[in-house]
């Protein structure tokens, strides 16, 4: 492991970590047949059968893996690369690198202010990941300092925006078609903003000390936005998903995409959809990359339901970041339930 790209806080528990290999793990690893993940083809968004499939996904799971999405896989291999040669930078370097930059580099926390201060919550509540969060309209005009690793990370992150945008808009287009509320209510256009679309790339440290392990790579949550895409390491597992109160492993199957609501589509679907709850955990054997992709409606548009308050993007925000900051957690759109 190369420690010196570790954020400091990371390495002292890090360096102690024995290597205790069961055995009998590799006999129990998922089978990727039986994932029980909902499947949606993406080439097949009109057929009436798949319709019906999405919405199913959207209500019992609220996520779903996506197939046939047209990012061709030796893309995928390029983009996990990239993402890889920027964290094994020495953490120094990409802490200098990021200063002063609309892209904020974070550890610890996956939670950041709207001005990308990274909302810290003491050290008994430290989340096992660093990230890089990439507003998708600032990465054309942003200068990192001079690097070629983050020359070529640019170049392949904003091709990688660009086919996310194109997916998410048809995405969402395709969910609020399925829902059974009045179309003029899902005003589809002001409820998603493409300019919001921000790219989240994650690393996970390995870990197979017991007592790091016992604590996650990401707290449970849900996502804030409308919609979450995200692309996960090829081979290495991590992420978990909330189904019927059991904890299911979504597992890494190369070339898929996984996407889950956020709140902000629970709320527009007036809870038919549900944004639902997951985390992640450390792997024993590998670290981990992650690639997120989220999209939020537009700041000032009112989000009308019938379960919750009128309310903006940019409340449910300052809700959330205030809530942080006194609980140490996210209350989330309970806040703005209709009593
Ligand atoms: O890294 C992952 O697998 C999940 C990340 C995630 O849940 C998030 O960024 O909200
Ligand atoms: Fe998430």
């Amino acid at each position: 492991m190369n420690l010196e790209s570790y954020p400091p806080l990371f390495r002292k528990l890090l360096e102690n970590q024995t290597y205790e290999v069961d055995p009998f793990e590799d006999a129990i690893k998922p089978v990727q047949d039986l994932d029980p993940v909902p499947v949606i083809d993406f080439q097949c968004l009109d057929q009436l059968e798949e319709k019906k499939k999405l919405g199913e996904a959207c209500k019992d799971w609220g996520l779903f893996r996506l197939v046939n999405h047209e990012i061709p896989s030796i893309f995928f291999s390029q983009l996990q690369e990239e993402v890889k040669k920027l964290f094994s930078l020495e953490f120094e370097t990409k802490q200098d690198a990021f200063n002063d930059s609309p892209l904020t580099y974070f550890w610890g926390t996956p939670a950041l202010t709207s001005s990308g201060a990274a909302l810290t919550r003491g050290t008994q509540n430290i989340n096992w990941v660093e990230g890089l969060n990439i507003p998708m309209c600032q990465l054309s005009q942003c200068q990192p300092q001079q690097h070629p690793v983050l020359e070529s990370f640019r170049f392949v992150l904003v091709e990688y925006g660009n086919r996310l945008s194109r997916i998410a808009t048809t995405l969402f287009k395709a969910m609020t078609r399925n829902l059974n509320l009045n179309l003029h209510r899902v005003k589809s256009k002001s409820y998603i903003s493409l300019p919001t679309g921000t790219i989240r790339v994650y690393r996970y440290p390995q870990c197979s000390n017991a007592n790091i392990n016992a604590t996650l790579g990401m707290e449970v949550h849900t996502d804030s936005s409308v919609l979450s895409i995200l692309s996960q390491d090829q081979a290495i597992s991590g992420l978990e998903v909330l189904k019927d109160d059991e904890w299911l492993t979504v597992a890494p199957i190369p070339n898929t995409l996984i996407v889950n609501m956020g709140d902000m589509m629970q709320a527009m679907s007036d809870d038919e959809y549900k944004s639902v709850k997951h985390r992640v955990k450390l792997n024993k054997h590998n670290e981990r990359i992650s690639i997120g992709y989220f999209v939020f409606p537009y700041d000032d548009i009112v989000i009308e339901s019938s379960k919750y308050k009128p309310f903006t993007y940019n409340d449910f925000r300052a809700q959330v970041e205030e809530d942080i900051k006194t609980f140490g957690y996210k209350i989330g759109l309970e806040r703005f339930h209709l009593t």
